[in-house]
């Protein structure tokens, strides 16, 4: 392996450690931040990130609120528990696990949540904002890879970054934060209609893989000094997180992100910034 490791694991953790600061700040106010999770389903990936999620929320002094589903739900029935968060004084900042089931409306069940309790950056009004360049939550996976590229000091200011994928998580957003004026990079956005992907791949300072497709980036498409980030997440027979670059990739990268341990983390730390800021705006900071 000649390529350094983009350390997800320890810089959330680090993360976590300034939040807990805050959040005990907080605390002796009489204010505690609480995170909501909505849960549709028994898919168990899912249930591993949320569970993730309140182990992390615990962690630092954050209160766990948790509503869960039959994958059987109707969409009255996740409608009516995304008004109760809305609701709810206690919770100060909520989620809705993706993906939601199938035949359910995943852009009105998002449009329905307050967007002063978005935690995940993904509501309509939070997008809006980030495209207007106006403070909100941002959205987590985007927000934690940048994160994780500037504590190792990888350079994005003038860098050609690819991205491949478009789902609403990372895909569609990430684009979004990377040519903001903080960042300045400049972005090239590939998806399952790209023609030529690797001659696209071997032009890029970094790649964020977020297709879903298992070993999708070989060490052939790969430059000598990029940063590889590894976002996507499939399940071989025994379970096991196959990822969407190739182990070969890190035999040429120059940085590449572990998976599990690397982008994983920094969108549950992400999540809690934005769980943390919310909170404090509440408290009027
Ligand atoms: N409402 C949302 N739904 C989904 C999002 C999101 O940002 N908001 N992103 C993904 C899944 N995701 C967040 O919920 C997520 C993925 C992975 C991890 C994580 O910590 N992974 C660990 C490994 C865990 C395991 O063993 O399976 C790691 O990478 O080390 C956290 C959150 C889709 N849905």
């Amino acid at each position: 392996m000649t390529a350094q490791i983009l350390d997800g694991k320890a810089t959330a953790a680090a993360i976590k450690t300034g939040l807990k600061e805050r959040v005990d700040a907080l605390r002796a106010r009489g204010i505690t931040p609480g995170l909501g999770t909505l849960l549709v389903g028994d898919d168990v990936g899912s249930q591993k990130y949320v569970a993730g999620k309140h182990r992390d929320s615990e962690q630092i002094g954050v209160r766990s609120i948790r509503r869960e589903l039959p994958a059987t739900a109707t969409q009255e029935e996740i409608e009516a528990v995304v008004r109760e968060l809305n609701e709810d004084p206690a919770c100060t900042g909520y989620i809705v696990q993706l993906p939601l089931p199938k035949g359910i409306d995943t852009n009105r069940v998002l449009g329905l949540m307050d967007p002063d309790k978005d935690a995940d950056g993904l509501h309509p009004t939070s997008l809006g904002r980030l495209v207007l360049n106006e403070p909100g939550p941002l959205p987590c996976t985007p927000q934690g890879i940048i994160q994780l590229l500037r504590k190792h000091d990888v350079e994005l200011a003038g860098a050609h970054v690819v991205v491949v994928g478009r789902g609403i998580t990372v895909g569609r957003s990430i684009p979004l934060l990377l040519t903001r004026r903080s960042e300045n990079a400049t972005v090239t956005q590939c998806h399952t209609g790209t023609r030529d992907l690797p001659a696209l791949l071997r032009q890029a300072d970094v790649i964020v893989a977020a297709a879903g497709v298992p070993h999708l980036i070989k060490p052939e498409d790969v430059r000598s000094g990029a940063a590889v980030l590894d976002v996507g997440v499939s399940r071989d027979e025994h379970g096991k997180i196959v990822g969407d670059v190739h182990p070969g990739v890190a035999e040429v990268a120059a940085w590449i992100s572990p998976n599990p341990g690397g982008v994983g983390p920094m969108t549950r730390a992400q999540l809690l910034v934005n769980v943390v800021e919310a909170a404090e705006r509440t408290a009027g900071e």
